[in-house]
């Protein structure tokens, strides 16, 4: 089997692969939707810098337009000149109107020469503002004036240095009845009103934390805040045109920027710009939280993702594991498996059903062939055996004589030369006898052939039963036998013989009645080279036997 490998593995290669699909897929999407809601986001904190910018440009030109209306309004009112003009009903105009609007800080009626007649709380009177610019420009129209510090006024006022009182100009030309010019009818506004705008603005925001907002004049000075007045922003730092952008300011931050032009019939002269900015890492908060909570979202997404995924490939690969396990069960020769239950895939079920089935299919065909085999063996031994008694009894009727059972001349030459063999190993001795049936063929002619067998028969079953069973009795020839005397010397072989010849001599048989035998007897010697010289001696001492009488037994 080859090695494991976990990647190998139907489990795991799933679970990487659809859980690597989730990955992307939910890191696109969080990614994806990260980038729209970071824009939206950052959009809605530009549109919100864009109102607040347009929040405070509406109320400082609404505010700028009514100090000039106020101003020119008051040109046109015939207070200056006529009959009911005096000093103390002016002066009363003037202290009245100064007081109706808390950042006056001046108020008052220069003449045509530029020497100050009228003033609210007589401030000035009698100074020569011919050199002001809202003197010079106000004799012409309407003027208003860039912000600027206070010059004469700072020396009358006594002002706090650290405080420095900051102006803003509004002047109008002042005509007789016939238009000729009287004077110029000026007030100097308090900037310092332009604060209470912003900060009412920055108010009515509900996300004024960070955000700051700065009055840039058209060469890029700062008018507000106060602290920054006397500094001017770089060259092409602002955006030319009305929006918000991020920009890296001066002092190395990005900052959110929005900018609004200052607009206003009156004042297209002025050209400031309403600079509302905050710094993005503020600004990116909220996005930099919303990511951060998208991410821990598609995180979860993932983790949920690729548990989910797990579990699956473990519900589809659990019964092809255990499938592997029974297969290997029924290898190891275990019968009695469990086959697992389908996770309800067609596909696994087919599976299952087919490999239960070819297994049982196998097993049955198994059991079959080794029930088979069982019997082929019980056949090859039995038939072994038959065959081993069948070569046993061959064996047997090869060394027997058929018609008298008693041992046949080959069996008995081999005993000859084991007996011999055992003479020259042991020196153990032996004899033989040589019996022959007197004038059998007299029998044959007599009584016939069956007779004669009947009489072979008989005699050899009386030899057999005369000696011990250590002793050897074969058929040797026709009416011939030959008997060998295991451990027998001549004298108790001689004994035997006689004992043999007298029975034959005496028994009655069965249909001839009387039988005789002539007995050849010899012992072996130890000088005998050839285990036949014995068998040889024992057949000239029949012979004797046969031509000296018969019925006897010769040596
Ligand atoms: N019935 C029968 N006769 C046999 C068998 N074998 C040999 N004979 C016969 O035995 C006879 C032997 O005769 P002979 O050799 O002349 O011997 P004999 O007649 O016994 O004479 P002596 O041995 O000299 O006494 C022959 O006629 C054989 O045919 C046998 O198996 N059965």
């Amino acid at each position: 089997m080859s090695k494991f490998n976990w990647f190998n593995s139907l489990r795991y290669r799933l679970t990487f692969f659809f859980g690597g699909i989730s990955l992307i897929f939910c890191l696109g999407f969080t990614s994806y939707l990260s980038s729209i809601t970071s824009d939206k986001l950052l959009n809605a904190y530009a549109n919100q810098l864009t109102m607040i910018g347009r929040s405070i440009e509406t109320t400082i030109s609404n505010n700028i337009d009514e100090r000039a209306r106020e101003i020119s309004l008051l040109s046109k009112r015939a207070l200056f000149s006529g009959a009911s003009a005096n000093y103390p009903q002016i002066r009363q105009n003037l202290d009245n109107i100064k007081a109706s609007y808390e950042y006056y800080s001046w108020l008052g009626f220069a003449d045509i020469n530029g020497v100050v007649q009228y003033a609210a709380d007589g401030t000035l009177e009698g100074h020569d503002v011919s050199k002001r610019p809202w003197f010079i420009n106000g004799k012409t129209g309407v003027f208003i004036g860039d912000v600027h510090d206070a010059v004469l006024l700072a020396k009358v006022l006594n002002i706090d240095k650290n405080d420095p009182l900051r102006l803003i100009d509004f002047a109008a030309p002042v005509f007789d009845t016939n238009n000729n010019l009287l004077g110029v009818v000026a007030t100097h506004s308090n900037w310092k009103w332009v604060n209470t705008v912003i900060e009412s603005a920055l108010a009515r925001s509900q996300q004024q934390t960070g955000i700051d907002v700065q009055i840039v004049s058209r060469d890029d000075g700062i008018l507000y805040p106060q602290a920054s007045a006397d500094q001017h922003l770089p060259q092409d730092l602002l955006p030319k045109d009305n929006s918000s952008q991020l920009i890296q300011w001066p002092d190395g931050h990005e900052y959110l920027t929005g900018v609004t032009t200052l607009k206003s019939t009156l004042m297209d002269q002025l050209g400031w710009r309403i600079v509302v900015r905050i710094p993005k890492n503020i600004a990116l908060q909220e996005i930099t939280e919303l990511q951060r909570q998208l991410l821990w979202v598609s995180v979860i997404a993932v983790l949920l993702c690729l548990w989910f995924v797990y579990r699956m490939s473990i519900s589809m690969s659990l019964p092809l594991e255990r499938l592997i396990t029974v297969t290997r069960e029924i290898q190891a020769g275990k019968e009695q498996v469990k086959f697992p239950k389908s996770n309800g895939l067609i596909e696994i079920s087919f599976l299952i059903d087919a490999i239960q089935k070819m297994t049982f299919s196998l097993l049955s065909h198994e059991k079959s062939l080794m029930e088979m085999n069982q019997t082929l063996e019980n056949k090859v031994l039995e038939r072994t055996k038959e065959l081993e008694s069948a070569n046993q009894e061959l064996e047997r009727l090869s060394r027997r004589d058929p018609l008298t059972d008693l041992h046949n001349r080959r069996s008995a030459a081999e005993h000859i030369d084991s007996e011999f063999t055992r003479l020259k190993r042991f020196g153990l001795a032996y004899s033989i006898l040589m019996v022959d049936i007197d004038h059998f063929k007299k029998i044959n002619d007599t009584y016939g052939h069956e007779t004669g067998d009947i009489v072979l028969v008989e005699v050899a079953k009386l030899l057999a039963q005369s000696v011990r069973k250590a002793d050897l009795v074969a058929r040797y020839g026709g009416e011939e036998f030959l008997i060998i005397l295991t451990g027998t010397d001549s004298g108790d072989a001689l004994t035997l013989a006689e004992k043999i010849r007298a029975s034959i001599n005496t028994t009655e048989f069965s249909v001839v009645k009387n039988v005789t035998a002539s007995i050849g007897l010899s012992t072996v010697e130890q000088a005998d080279e050839t285990a036949y010289e014995v068998v040889r001696r024992a057949d000239t001492a029949l012979y004797l036997a046969k031509t000296t009488g018969r019925n006897k037994v010769c040596t």
